[in-house]
C-alpha cells in the first residue's frame, strides 16, 4: 500500500487514503467527549418532511388493492439523504441513494400475482423503494475532502428546505441537513458557505441511542464478542434487546441504560477514558499519535511496570481470594519500589500498562452500572475501540472475570458510526426505522480489502474508474494479490493478564479491523414461510470458523479463478474492454480472498454461501452480467433434441419404474456444474449427452443417502391406498441445460400429472450456470412444444402468454390442467439463504406442501440441516471430494435423496 498513500487521488470506497488522523484533535471532539446528561430522554425530531416528491402521485392498477402501487412521476431516479457526524478526529457520513424499483413488470409476474393472491407483493402502504446505505469516513483535518464528496454526489441536494421539503433546486440555499458531533457547531459557518447548507444538530447521545438500536434490530450479525482474539458473532433477538447497557468509550465514558426506542438513561460514566489513555500516554512515550501509542501496546510486556500478585507473594497465587499470580495488584505498581526513572522503561510496556489499567477500569466500572440495573448485555462502542483486538480483549476479559461469566461484553460492526446514523434515523419518515433484519443485504465492494476497517475516502464514480484502480493498484502494490496464509489469532495471552502475543509480520496491525459494507435495502424480501425455526436456521452447513474448512474453500476459490475470468470475459465477446474488466475483476476478488484470509470475520460472520455469493456480486460490480450464457444457451439447445425421447421413454415405463427413473434423471443431471473443477474437467470427455448418458448409467441405488422408498411410499402409497396428492410443489431448480431440462422438468411434469401445482423457484439473477427465474418460461414453451402435460399446465400459470406453442403429439388434450408457474427467489447466488427471499417465493410458499432443493448450492452447501413445516425433498450430486467425506461420509459423485415429512 506504500505507493499508493503518496497519490492522493486514488479515493475510492473503502480505499485507504490518509495516514491516521492528527489525534491531538481528538479533544476537539464532542461525539468522543464525555457527555452530560440529556435535557430529556426522549428523541426530539425535529423537521418534517415527505420522503419523496409525491406531486401528481397516481395510484397504478386496481384501485382495490390492499396496498397498490403508488406511480410518482415527478420523483427522480435517484435520490439521497445524508447525515454526519463531525468529530474531532473523524466526520462520519451516512447517506442513502434511494433508487427506483426497475424490476421489469413483465406478464409472467402479473400471472403469476394473480394466481397467488399477491396484490403488490407485501409493500408497505407507502412507497419505500429500495435503496443502498453507505458508510463513509473522513479525517477531520481534511474536511475539504469531506465537502467535495458532498458535493460531486450531490448529496447535499436531497436534504430538507426551510419549508421542511425535499429541496429540488441545486442552488437552493436553505437546505437543512442533520448532524450531530461538535463539529456540527463548529463548521456550521462552513457548510453554508461551501455547500449552501445549513447543519440541523442533533444530540449526540440521542443520535448513539439511535443508532445503536436501528444497528442491532437491522442488522443480523452487527454484535459479537472479542474472546482471546477470536470473534464471534452474536444474533440478537429483536424482542429480547432492552435493556441493554451502552458505554460508549470517546475520551471519557458515558454509560447509558438504554430501555427502548428512545428511552434511556446516562447512568454513569468515568473520567478516565480515552483521552486519559492519550493524554498520558503522549507524555510518557512521546508518541505523535493515538494509533502509534496503540500500536506500541502491541509490543509491550506490562509486567515490568505493573505489580502483581505474584510480585507480592513470591511468585505464588493468591488463592484464597481466587487471584493468580499474574494478576495485576497495582498498575504501574513496580515504578514506585524501583530505582528507575521514566527513561528507563519501554514505551512499549508502559503503553500496554496504561491501556489495561484504562480497559480494566471501564471493564470493572460498566460491570457495576450493568450489575446494579440487572442488566445482562453491555455494549461497547466509541473511538476508544476503534476495532483493536486488544483494547477489546481486555475489556471482555474484565467483564467476564468481575461478573463471573455471567455478563458479556459487546461490540458493534458499524461501532464508529453510531452518531451519523442516529443523526439519519433523526429524518422523519424515511421509511427505514422499522426496516427488518431480511430485507438489508450487506454488500462488500471492491475496495473493501484494502481498507482493513480503516478510513476511507470518496467512492469511485463508474466502471472505468473502478478499473483503472484496479490497474494502478496491480502496478503499484503487490501485497494482496493472492491468498496470503493467516496468522494464529491475535490473543492477548492467558486470562488476559500476560503479555500480548506479537502479532507478527503476516498480518497488517489493522488486520483484524472489521470492514462496513454497502446496506442494500430490499423491501421485498422476506422470510421463507416454511422454516420451521428461524431463530435456529443456519443456512450454511460447513462451518468456515474452522480454519482448515476457510482455507480449502478460499484456496478452491482463487484456483478457479483464472478459468472463471476466461469464461466471463469469452461472455462478453472477448473484446478488449472485456478482457480489461476480467483482469480487473480478477484482482478485485483476489483481493477479497486475501482479506477473507487474514481476517475471516471482516465482512461479519462468513459462511459459503457469503463467498460464494460474493462472487457473482464481484463479476456484476464488473459488468459481467451473465458469463455462463453461452455454456448455458448450448446446454439447453443439446438438452431440449433429446427431450422428446426421453419423454417417451418415460411414458412407457410403469408409474413406480418412471418414478425412479425421474429421481435417478435429476440426481445425474445436475452433474452439469460450471462451480465443480472436477465436473468441469470431466466435461473434456464427452458431449453434453455422452456424459449425461455415463451418468444416468452410474445411478446406482442405494445412493450414499437414500430415503426414495419413503418417498414412493408418499407419492404412490402401498397395496391399493393412493394417497392424496401434493397441494403444490415449490422446486428450486438449480443449472440450465439438462439439469433443468432432463432432470427437473420431467420431474415438475409428473408432479402436475398427479394433480399437483407446480411452481419452479429459480435464481433472480445469474450465478455460475443456474437458470434464471426469466429464462425459465422460454424452456418452458420450448419444451412445452413436446409435450401436452407441460403445455396445457404452463398456459394455466401464464406462461406462454406470448409464444405460440404448437403440440407435436397431436394429441391436444385441451382439458384443464394446475399450473405450472415460475417464481424469483430473489438471489443470484448458487446457494439460498432462505431467511431472505423475493416477496413472490414467500407468498407461493403459502400454499406449497413440498418442497424439493436441487442442487450442491441449494440443498448441501445450504439448507442441509434446515427443517420444513411441509415435506421436503433434497436431491443432488455431490461433486467434491472433500465435501462428500464431510457431509456424507462418501465419495466425489456419489448422491443424496433425502426426503423428510412436514415437521
Ligand atoms: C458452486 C456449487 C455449489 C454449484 O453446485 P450446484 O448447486 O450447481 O450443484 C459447486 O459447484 C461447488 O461447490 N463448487 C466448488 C467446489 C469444487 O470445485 O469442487
Ligand atoms: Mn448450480
Amino acid at each position: 500500500m506504500e505507493a499508493l498513500k503518496a497519490d492522493p487521488v486514488l479515493g475510492i470506497d473503502g480505499i485507504i487514503l490518509k495516514e491516521e488522523p492528527e489525534a491531538d484533535k481528538l479533544r476537539e471532539s464532542q461525539t468522543e467527549r464525555e457527555m452530560v446528561p440529556p435535557a430529556g430522554n426522549s428523541i426530539h425530531r425535529s423537521g418534517s418532511r415527505p420522503q419523496l416528491d409525491l406531486s401528481k402521485a397516481a395510484i397504478q392498477g386496481n384501485f382495490e388493492e390492499r396496498d397498490p402501487t403508488i406511480l410518482l412521476p415527478n420523483q427522480s431516479d435517484d435520490i439521497s439523504h445524508l447525515a454526519l457526524d463531525i468529530g474531532g478526529s473523524l466526520i462520519k457520513l451516512v447517506y442513502f441513494s434511494r433508487r427506483e424499483d426497475r424490476s421489469i413488470d413483465d406478464k409472467r409476474k402479473k400471472t403469476v400475482k394473480e394466481r397467488l393472491g399477491i396484490s403488490n407483493g407485501n409493500r408497505r402502504s407507502y412507497p419505500i423503494l429500495g435503496g443502498r446505505l453507505h458508510f463513509v469516513k473522513f479525517e477531520t483535518h481534511k474536511i475539504n475532502e469531506c465537502l467535495e464528496f458532498i458535493s460531486s454526489k450531490q448529496l447535499h441536494r436531497g436534504g430538507l428546505d426551510s419549508h421542511g421539503w425535499q429541496s429540488e433546486n441545486p442552488a437552493n440555499d436553505n437546505v437543512v441537513i442533520k448532524a450531530t458531533g461538535g463539529g456540527a457547531y463548529k463548521f456550521a459557518d462552513l457548510f453554508k458557505e461551501r455547500l449552501g447548507v445549513s447543519l440541523d444538530k442533533e444530540d449526540e447521545m440521542d443520535c448513539l441511542v439511535a443508532g445503536a438500536n436501528f444497528l442491532l434490530k437491522a442488522i443480523r450479525h452487527e454484535a459479537f464478542t472479542h474472546m482471546e482474539g477470536q470473534k464471534e458473532f452474536v444474533q440478537i433477538d429483536q424482542i429480547d434487546l432492552f435493556p441493554y447497557l451502552l458505554v460508549n468509550v470517546g475520551s471519557g465514558v458515558s454509560m447509558i441504560k438504554v430501555d427502548g426506542d428512545g428511552k434511556f438513561q446516562r447512568v454513569s460514566g468515568t473520567n478516565v477514558g480515552g483521552g486519559t489513555y492519550w493524554g498520558l500516554g503522549r507524555l510518557l512515550t512521546k508518541c505523535k499519535s493515538f494509533d502509534e501509542l496503540l500500536e506500541l501496546s502491541q509490543r509491550g510486556d506490562n509486567r515490568t511496570i505493573d505489580m502483581l500478585v505474584g510480585d507480592i507473594y513470591g511468585g505464588m497465587d493468591y488463592n484464597k481470594i481466587g487471584l493468580s499470580a499474574s494478576t495485576i495488584a497495582s498498575s504501574f505498581g513496580k515504578a514506585i519500589s524501583e530505582n528507575k526513572e521514566l527513561e528507563d522503561y519501554r514505551p512499549e510496556d508502559i503503553s500496554l500498562s496504561l491501556l489495561r489499567m484504562i480497559s480494566y477500569n471501564i471493564g470493572q466500572i460498566s460491570y457495576l452500572n450493568a450489575l446494579r440495573f440487572g442488566l445482562k448485555r453491555i455494549f461497547f462502542g466509541g473511538f476508544f475501540i476503534r476495532g483493536h483486538a486488544y483494547t477489546m480483549d481486555t475489556i471482555s476479559f474484565a467483564v467476564q472475570f468481575w461478573s463471573k461469566g455471567d455478563m458479556q461484553a459487546m461490540f458493534l460492526r458499524h461501532e464508529g458510526f453510531l452518531g451519523a446514523l442516529g443523526a439519519f434515523m433523526s429524518y422523519e419518515k424515511h421509511g427505514l426505522d422499522d426496516l427488518m433484519v431480511h430485507q438489508l443485504v450487506e454488500r462488500f465492494p471492491m475496495g473493501a480489502p484494502y481498507t482493513g476497517g480503516q478510513i476511507h475516502g470518496p467512492p469511485l464514480g463508474d466502471l472505468n474508474e473502478k478499473i483503472s484502480w484496479m490497474e494502478k493498484f496491480v502496478l503499484k502494490g503487490t501485497e494482496i494479490t493472492a491468498p496470503v496464509p493467516m496468522a494464529p489469532p491475535g490473543t492477548t495471552g492467558l486470562g488476559g493478564f500476560e503479555v500480548p502475543s506479537a502479532r507478527g509480520g503476516t498480518l497488517r496491525p489493522d488486520a483484524s479491523n472489521l470492514n462496513v459494507g454497502v446496506l442494500h435495502l430490499v423491501p421485498t424480501l422476506e422470510v421463507f414461510p416454511l422454516l420451521v425455526d428461524l431463530k435456529k436456521y443456519e443456512p450454511n452447513t460447513i462451518d468456515l470458523g474452522d480454519h482448515s474448512e476457510l482455507e480449502y474453500w478460499l484456496t478452491l476459490l482463487s484456483e478457479h479463478l483464472s478459468d472463471l475470468v476466461d469464461k466471463a470475459v469469452a461472455s462478453e465477446g472477448g473484446t478488449d474492454d472485456a478482457k480489461r474488466r476480467g483482469d480487473a475483476f480478477a484482482c478485485a476478488f483476489s483481493a477479497h480472498l486475501a482479506r477473507l484470509m487474514e481476517e475471516p470475520a471482516a465482512y461479519g460472520k462468513l459462511g459459503l454461501a457469503n463467498l460464494l455469493e460474493l462472487r457473482e456480486e464481484c463479476l456484476r460490480e464488473f459488468q459481467f452480467v451473465d458469463a455462463y450464457r453461452t455454456i448455458k444457451q448450448r446446454e439447453n439447445e443439446a438438452s431440449l433434441a433429446v427431450l422428446p425421447d426421453l419423454l417417451v421413454e418415460l411414458d412407457n415405463m410403469s408409474e413406480e419404474r418412471r418414478l425412479l427413473t425421474l429421481i435417478e434423471g435429476v440426481l445425474a443431471a445436475n452433474i452439469f456444474d460450471w462451480g465443480s473443477r472436477a465436473c468441469v474437467d470431466l466435461y473434456h470427455k464427452g458431449t453434453i449427452i455422452e456424459i449425461y448418458r455415463m451418468s444416468r448409467n452410474k445411478m446406482q441405488r442405494p445412493w450414499r443417502v437414500d430415503d426414495f422408498d419413503l418417498f414412493k411410499k408418499r407419492m404412490l402409497g402401498s397395496g391399493d391406498k393412493r394417497p392424496q396428492p401434493h397441494k403444490r410443489a415449490l422446486l428450486f431448480v438449480d443449472n440450465s441445460g439438462a439439469d433443468i431440462i432432463l432432470g427437473m422438468l420431467p420431474l415438475a411434469r409428473e408432479l402436475l400429472r398427479h394433480g399437483t401445482e407446480v411452481v419452479l423457484v429459480a435464481n433472480s439473477l445469474p450465478a455460475l450456470n443456474d437458470v434464471t427465474a426469466m429464462e425459465l418460461p422460454d424452456i418452458v414453451a420450448e419444451a412445452a412444444k413436446h409435450c401436452d402435460i407441460l403445455r396445457r399446465a404452463a398456459e394455466a400459470g401464464g406462461l406462454l402468454v406470448d409464444v405460440m406453442v404448437n403440440s407435436l403429439d397431436g394429441s391436444k388434450d385441451n382439458s384443464p390442467s394446475v399450473p405450472l408457474m415460475v417464481v424469483e427467489n430473489g438471489c443470484g447466488s448458487p446457494c439460498i439463504d432462505l431467511r431472505q427471499v423475493s416477496s413472490e417465493l414467500a407468498a407461493a410458499a403459502k400454499d406449497a406442501d413440498l418442497i424439493v432443493l436441487e442442487g450442491m448450492g441449494r440443498a448441501l452447501h445450504t439448507n442441509f440441516n434446515a427443517r420444513f413445516k411441509c415435506e421436503a425433498l433434497k436431491l443432488a450430486m455431490v461433486k467434491n471430494q472433500r465435501l462428500a467425506e464431510k457431509l456424507i461420509k462418501g465419495n466425489i459423485y456419489d448422491c443424496v435423496c433425502r426426503y423428510e415429512p412436514a415437521s
